[in-house]
């Protein structure tokens, strides 16, 4: 597999440019389309991107926007995916969008999958698809080694569903939900994240459940 990976001479040009792509990419599929749907990870790498894309002048109101994944804490919690999307993103411009909250409140993540499930699978295909990895080569919470990322790899996986074995519960989309997207990119920083996506690169999806977007992202690191 030869991997599609655009290097940046810093991180700040990485940001600037990955939020501009996904924000001409928005604007394009929305000149023959009616509504638009983005889905973003969580964690400590992307809130640069979200702060540029929050002031794009992009018609936010046909925007739906939904994480990747979420950990099942309270939505002020600060491991909430959640927070770190109304603080970054979801403000300024982008405060017009739609916002499906993968945190419902309810007693756990799998009480609410199947409730989420259909609000998702109504957005499919995904237009934009950014996604964030973990050192161990995990993206959204498809975790190596989980009992749960077998089940969220079958090809007829709901398009939401719980996660278990963390240190928190969580909530995540389906591989076949992500691999829906039109455009997807994966946003990576430092040589830590560098060096596990080419291990990733040899292993299976099971091992390094990262591997099974490689084919169609569009790598973004920097340095
Ligand atoms: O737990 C998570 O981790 C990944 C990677 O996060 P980072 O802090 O290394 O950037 C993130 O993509 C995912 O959405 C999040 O829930």
């Amino acid at each position: 597999m030869s991997l599609n990976i655009v290097e940046y001479p810093d991180r700040e040009l990485l940001y600037l440019s990955l939020a501009n792509s996904m924000a001409g990419q928005l604007a394009q599929y929305l000149r023959v389309n009616e509504r638009a749907s983005l889905c973003v990870p969580g964690g400590t790498s992307p809130a640069p991107v979200f702060n540029t894309l929050s002031g794009t002048d992009l018609d936010w109101e046909r925007v739906t926007v939904f994480l990747n994944d979420e950990r099942w804490v309270d939505g002020e919690h600060n491991r909430s995916n959640s927070r770190l999307l109304r603080r970054h993103l979801l403000r300024d411009r982008a405060e017009a969008a739609e916002y499906i909250d993968l945190y419902t409140g309810d007693a756990d993540a799998a009480a609410a999958a199947p409730l989420l499930a259909p609000r998702i699978e109504g957005q499919l295909p995904i237009t934009v698809l950014l996604l964030g990895m973990g050192n161990d080569m995990h993206t959204a919470s498809l975790f190596p080694g989980l009992s749960d990322t077998v089940m969220a790899f079958a090809p007829d996986a709901p398009a939401v569903m719980p996660v278990g074995g963390l240190e928190e519960p969580r909530i995540t989309l389906s591989a076949r939900a992500l691999k829906s997207a039109i455009h997807t990119h994966l946003l990576i920083t430092g040589p830590e994240k560098r060096e596990a996506l080419e291990r990733a690169e040899k292993l299976d999806p099971l091992e390094a459940p990262i591997r099974a977007f490689l084919g169609e992202a569009t790598v973004h690191w920097a340095e």
